[in-house]
């Protein structure tokens, strides 16, 4: 198959790619979650999820592996890290609960609603989730290994947010000898538009491939608009 991309048209087979969907958690795309309590502007995230949803659908129907990467920490924030981590400094979640006490305990914690993936995209059986602990789905998790097994080479990305967590994925994919493309319209970024696109150019002239929710549809399953409904999945 050939997908329609930037900078050039990209050949992608089923078998040996992955669609990766970033994040799609009640902190990143609900309103009251992490993202839109710490004053991040959130109101495209619909259209976003409208896009991957789509992208979900064309992927399972072309027997494409879906894996949904999902950001969090234990309950007591152990996996966040201390003082001595970067990530205690520079992690809105963790400083928005510092910030306001009353809210500690509720964003990107296991087992909270905060952490839950979106209502709209629960994974079905054959679908796999992978936890994460930082920005990058590859860091200390078992993405890799996960993807090597399979004989994965090719990643799609999606989800939230794009210059953040896609990014950051993408970036180590590209170090990790994957093939990456980002489905521009199914991202959402945290900062504005200038960052959107910022990040798609990034994506564009120096890691990747940029393509569209609409091309990858028409080349996966040009016929398939549908989604089943939602089963367990396997958690990697
Ligand atoms: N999923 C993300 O892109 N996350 C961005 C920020 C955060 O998790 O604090």
């Amino acid at each position: 198959m050939i997908l329609p991309a930037r900078p050039e048209p990209l050949a992608l087979h089923a078998s040996d790619s992955a669609l990766i969907v970033v994040d799609m958690q009640n902190a990143y795309a609900s309103i009251g979650g992490y993202v839109d309590s710490a004053g991040f502007d959130i109101s495209g995230a619909q259209g976003t999820i409208a896009g991957i949803v789509r992208a979900i659908a064309a992927a399972r129907a072309a027997g494409m592996l879906v894996v949904f990467l999902q950001n969090g920490w234990d309950a007591g924030y152990v996996e966040a890290g201390g003082p001595g981590s970067p990530n205690w400094h520079k992690s809105n979640a963790l400083k928005t609960m510092r910030a306001k006490p009353e809210l500690q305990g509720k964003f990107l914690a296991k087992g909270g609603w905060d952490y839950e993936l979106i209502e709209e995209m629960k994974p079905q059986a054959g679908d796999i989730v992978v936890p994460k602990t930082r920005y990058s789905g590859f860091f200390n998790s078992t993405l890799d290994s996960t993807l090597r097994a399979r004989g994965i080479r090719h990643l799609v990305f999606t989800g939230i947010a794009t210059n953040v967590c896609v990014e950051s994925t993408l970036r180590d994919a590209f170090h990790l000898e994957y093939f990456a493309v980002m489905l521009e319209d199914a991202t959402h970024e945290l900062g504005g538009p200038a960052i959107q696109k910022a990040s798609v150019y990034n994506v564009e002239t120096f890691f990747g491939w940029v393509s569209t929710v609409d091309h990858f549809c028409s080349v996966f399953a040009p016929a398939s608009t549908t989604h089943p409904a939602p089963a367990e999945a396997a958690i990697a």
